[in-house]
């Protein structure tokens, strides 16, 4: 174990801590981490979607620079500042509507999230959600309260409803049956009980789920037909990673409230709620934080969205995803653990079959697959209710040729597990979800 690695077990929190075997970083530029023993990794996590340009983007760091030497003070709260208000007109020009819209800059996705429920409650007077099994939308506690993922199994919120996520159990209900299920509840629970459904666009912690065709749409429908405010969590998946520049525009509706994070910063913490006037305006004083608005920040996210624009990330997104996909198809025709590929864009999830191989469980399989990874100079994290989902979201900035040398690394990992060549005991040491 490096040095670093031990200095940081003796110092940073395990409330914190998601590991899955001793990564320790010093630097990166491009697609490529820099190890404190001075490999060089290829990032396939992006840091969980976060460093959407990857490391360094000339673009980020002018702009970053330029802001940090000369603030517009430090947030929204109590003065205006140029780079939070130029944000905010631009994402109001990207998620258009016939209705005047408002934004809500934040942090994280957990304090978007639970700001677009806490907002919906305030501007409806209704208190119900509804929400899907395995979805993560934050780790507040009144994000947890909605979400479905099992690391978020904390107390409920009163009148939530709870729905299967069509397609995440092939053996689960399908669009219309989750639908139905739906409406049952609605019709016993009254039409003026719930306040919005949050949900994401692909379940991605939940293990890298894209929803049946059309589903999405009848769920919003069916929302409207009932009062019932649509937000849509594109926190990991949104900002051109699906191929779209919203994964809702897959799906062929506009939902009330769309919330973003992760990538909008580009690796800095910045997070938005895009909705109309009377939810966002419904309070003052509200939904606040100090360095909500942040300009620095703010000037990181403007940076993102004008280079998603100049580099035509989204569409490039939609074709480096197919030729990821086609290497992965080709991986699994040669390892029997690949036991399902899914995915759109650069969203993409690898689900392993651990019967398959000399390490028996799913998830002990796809830990000793991401630590020998690791090894071999590829960063792979894993989703999924069971931790057998590799989840690949790498930097929309990533190269066709590093695409390459990621599936090669993979490629050669897949053969250590098959081979016996990975310890059962190697990844035992790190918790992981
Ligand atoms: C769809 C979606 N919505 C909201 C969130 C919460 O975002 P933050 O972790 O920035 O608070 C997330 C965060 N997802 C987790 C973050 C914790 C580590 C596990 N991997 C994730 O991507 C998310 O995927």
């Amino acid at each position: 174990m490096s040095g670093l690695y031990a200095r940081d077990g003796a110092a940073i929190a395990g409330l914190q801590k998601l590991r899955f075997f001793p990564q320790a970083v010093v630097g990166g530029k491009g697609t490529m981490l820099r190890a404190d023993d001075g490999r060089d990794l290829l990032d396939l996590s992006a840091a969980w979607g976060a460093a959407s340009l990857g490391y360094g983007h000339p673009a980020l760091v002018t702009a970053v620079s330029a802001a940090i030497a000369d603030p517009a003070g430090a947030s929204v709260l109590s003065a205006a500042n140029g780079p939070a208000t130029a944000l905010a007109e631009r994402l109001i020009a990207l998620f258009p509507s016939d209705q005047p819209q408002r934004v809500w800059l934040g942090h994280s996705g957990s304090d978007a999230n639970e700001t677009a429920i806490r907002a919906a409650r305030r501007a409806t007077g209704r208190q119900g959600i509804i929400g899907f099994a395995g979805a993560y939308h934050g780790c507040t506690i009144g994000t947890m309260a909605v979400s479905g993922h099992p690391t978020l199994a904390s107390d409920k919120a009163a009148g939530l409803i709870q729905l299967p996520y069509p397609g995440a159990d092939p053996d689960g209900p399908d669009a219309d049956a989750v639908l139905g299920l739906l409406e049952r509840h609605l019709a016993e629970t009254g039409p003026g009980a719930i306040a919005a459904c949050i949900f994401e666009p692909i379940l991605s912690d939940g293990g890298l789920v894209v929803p049946p065709e059309g589903f999405l749409a009848r769920l919003d429908a069916l929302c409207r037909r009932h009062g019932i405010l649509t937000i849509c969590d594109e926190v990991k998946v949104g900002l051109g990673r699906t191929g779209r520049l919203h994964a809702f525009e897959h799906e062929g509706f506009r939902p009330d409230i769309l919330v973003l994070g992760k990538g909008l910063g580009g690796g800095l913490p910045i997070s938005a709620v895009i909705g109309p006037q009377w939810v966002m305006d419904c309070a003052t004083a509200f939904a606040m934080q100090t360095l909500h608005g942040n300009p620095v920040c703010a000037a990181a996210g403007l940076a993102v969205l004008d280079t998603l624009v100049a580099e035509n990330l989204p569409a490039e997104a939609a074709r480096k995803g197919q030729i990821l996909m086609a290497g992965l198809r080709d991986l699994a025709q040669r390892h029997s653990c690949i036991r399902a590929l899914r995915g759109r864009g650069l969203a993409v999830g690898v689900e392993i079959r651990g019967a398959d191989t000399p390490l028996q469980g799913d998830a002990a399989a796809t830990a000793g697959l991401m630590l020998r990874a690791c090894e071999r100079g590829l960063v792979v994290y894993c989703v999924g209710p069971s931790s057998s989902v590799l989840e690949l979201t790498p930097p929309l900035t990533i190269a066709e040729h590093e695409i390459g040398q990621a599936l090669s690394l993979l490629d050669g990992a897949l053969q250590d597990l098959a081979a016996g060549r990975i310890d059962s005991r190697a990844a035992a040491g790190f918790a992981g979800w």
